[in-house]
This record gives structure tokens, sequence and C-alpha cells, in this order.
């Protein structure tokens, strides 16, 4: 089984040429945060903006308004009730949604709308509760998305899949996520200790880095938006999403040198620096 290491970065991450612009690194919007979950999504739009997203929107509640933009003002906001959303979710390249979404009524009434609005050009990062919804009606899976990634836990994936956590092996996992996305533009990055990816080429790979600080809530939060910041800039290609996973967990690991417990913020924190050490200049 392929395992995802070191050298996956250099392949990905690249140096960013003179005469680029914000356009060039991507759209991407992030839909998530209920009341009560609003550092969930703002830990995903640090995943985002960290990683190098060239423009990020967040859709939330307005609740949270203040708290992202004291943090992130990097990032633009829409009330997730604005009627505008639709349009806005046209013209991104990249889609998290689920972080901090909740499963109320409202919340399944915007992953419908997301199903309702994308189009082939798109990606769209399923996490946490936009999983959860999926796992009560099928139907609401954006199967019009060109690529579609997701990011379960293993709880999260028994509800989706039906397959409770001891079953969850290679051969089950396949089969549901052919199941779920049969048209295969779906790739399953399963969370745990020994994080799984499964491509949309069939394989199977096995994270190597990672570690029990990262064992923090808000850590699958950061992850999402990270692949989509990565997504955003250099393409839904299986080596960009190998190489997010694998920033997540390198980042964890060097503060888990000296510190027992890593928190999802300060892994943010440190990509840009991380990504600056491992770019290539294209060609080389
Ligand atoms: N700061 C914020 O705003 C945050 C907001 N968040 C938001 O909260 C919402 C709910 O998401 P969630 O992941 O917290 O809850 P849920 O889906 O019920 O999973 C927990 C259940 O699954 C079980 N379990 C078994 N295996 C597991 C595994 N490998 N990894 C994890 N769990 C595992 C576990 O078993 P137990 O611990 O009971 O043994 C328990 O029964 C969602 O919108 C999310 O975005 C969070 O992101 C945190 C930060
Ligand atoms: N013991 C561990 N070793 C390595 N990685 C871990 C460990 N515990 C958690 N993680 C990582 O942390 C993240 C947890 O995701 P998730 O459960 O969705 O968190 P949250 O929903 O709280 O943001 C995953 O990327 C997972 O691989
Ligand atoms: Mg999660």
């Amino acid at each position: 089984m392929p395992e995802i290491t070191d050298d996956i970065l250099k392949k990905v991450i690249k140096v960013r040429e003179s005469d680029s612009y914000k356009g060039k690194y991507g759209r991407i919007l992030l839909i998530g945060g209920s009341e009560n979950y609003g550092g969930a999504i703002i830990m995903s739009t640090e995943g985002a903006i960290n990683s190098g997203a060239g423009l990020t929107a967040v859709a939330t509640h307005s609740v949270n308004l203040t708290a992202l933009h004291s943090r992130d003002p990097e990032a633009m906001y829409i009330d997730w009730r604005n009627k505008n959303l639709s349009d806005l979710i046209k013209k991104m390249d990249v889609i998290v949604c689920g972080p901090g979404l909740g499963t109320s009524d409202f919340a399944k009434g915007i992953v419908k709308m997301l199903r309702d609005n994308v189009n082939e050009k798109q990606t769209v990062i399923l996490d946490a509760s936009a999983l959860d919804l999926i796992s009560e009606d099928k139907n609401l899976m954006p199967l019009n998305a060109g690529h579609i990634v997701l990011t379960p836990h293993q709880m999260e994936w028994q509800r989706v899949s039906q397959i409770r956590i001891p079953f969850q092996d290679d051969k089950a996992n396949k089969a549901a996520l052919k199941q779920l996305v049969p048209n295969g533009n779906a790739t399953l990055i399963l969370k745990s200790n020994r994080t799984h990816v499964y491509g949309e080429d069939g394989n199977v790979y096995v994270n190597t880095a990672g570690n029990p600080g990262m064992a923090t809530g808000g850590m699958g939060d950061t992850l999402a938006g990270i692949i989509g910041g990565f997504i955003a800039q250099f393409g839904p290609s299986i080596e960009t999403i190998l190489a997010a996973v694998y920033i997540h967990s390198l980042a964890g690991d060097i503060l888990y040198k000296e510190n027992y417990v890593v928190k999802p913020t300060e892994i943010s924190k440190l990509l840009p620096r991380l990504m600056k050490k491992n770019a290539i200049k294209s060609g080389k």
C-alpha cells in the first residue's frame, strides 16, 4: 500500500510566479459554523488562508462575524441566510461544506442549495455535519461537482457508509464510496491515527505522519480548510490531496516535539513557513 511521505510536498508545492495575482490561487468558499460551532468554521478558514488560497469567502451564521473578522480579516463574509449564497457558490473553484454546520433543517437546506448549484469545474469538500446530513439523505450528495472529497472520521464514515468501525476495511470502504458517488469522481479521506486516502485512481494511500497531540477538537476542521486551500492553488489531483493531508500531520509532528497538545490554530500558523521550505521552482 503506498505511503504518504515527505517527498509529496516537493512534488506539489510550487514557488510562486512573479507575475501572478490572487486570482491564480483559487477562490474558495467555506460553509459552516452554526451558533454553537463558530470555532469550527474559523479554524477551517485559517487552514484555507494559511495554506495559500487566493480568495477566501465564508458563509456562516451572523453571530460568528465579529470573531471571524477579528481573527481573519483576509476572509470575506456572507450571512448564510443571504439569498445570494447560491450565486456565490457558482463563482467558486472550491467549496468546503460542513465544519460546525450542524444538522438542523436549515443546515440541510444549505447542503441542498450546494447540491443544486455546483458544476463540473468545481471541487466540493464535505466534512463533519455535511456528511451526517448526507448519511440521512443520500440524495444530498453534490454529484454535479467535478470532484468530491469526503473527510469523515471513523464514526462519520460509519454513519455515511453503514459500515461499522471494526469492519471498515479497504474493500468495504471502496465499495461504499462507489455506491455513494457512482461516477468515481470522489476521494475518501478516512481520518484516524493512520489516515487512509482512497483516491479516484483506485489506490489507497496511508499517512505516515501525525501524533496523539493532534487529538484536539478542530483538528479535522483545519484539515478540511487546508485541503481546500491546496486544491484551490494546485488543482484537484490526488497528489495535491495527499500533500495537504501530509503537511497537516507534519506541522502537527513539528509542534508535538515541544508541546504536549497540538492546537489546530498553531498548525495553521506554521503552514506558510513549512510551505516556503518545501516549495520547488517549476520545471525542476
Ligand atoms: N470548536 C468547534 O466549534 C468544534 C466543532 N465541531 C463540530 O461539531 C460537530 C460534531 O462533530 P464531532 O466530530 O464533534 O461529533 P460526532 O460526529 O458525533 O463524532 C463524535 C462521536 O463519534 C465517535 N467516534 C468514534 N470514532 C471516532 C473518531 N475516530 N474520531 C472522532 N469521533 C469518533 C465518538 O465516540 P466517543 O468519543 O463517544 O467514544 C463520538 O460518539 C461538527 O459540525 C463539527 O464540525 C468539531 O469539529 C469540534 C470543534
Ligand atoms: N492519535 C492521532 N494520531 C494522528 N492523528 C490524529 C490522532 N487523533 C486525531 N488525529 C487527526 O486529527 C484530525 C481529527 O479530525 P476530526 O475528528 O474531524 O476533528 P474535529 O471534527 O474536532 O475537527 C484528523 O485529521 C486525524 O487524523
Ligand atoms: Mg471533524
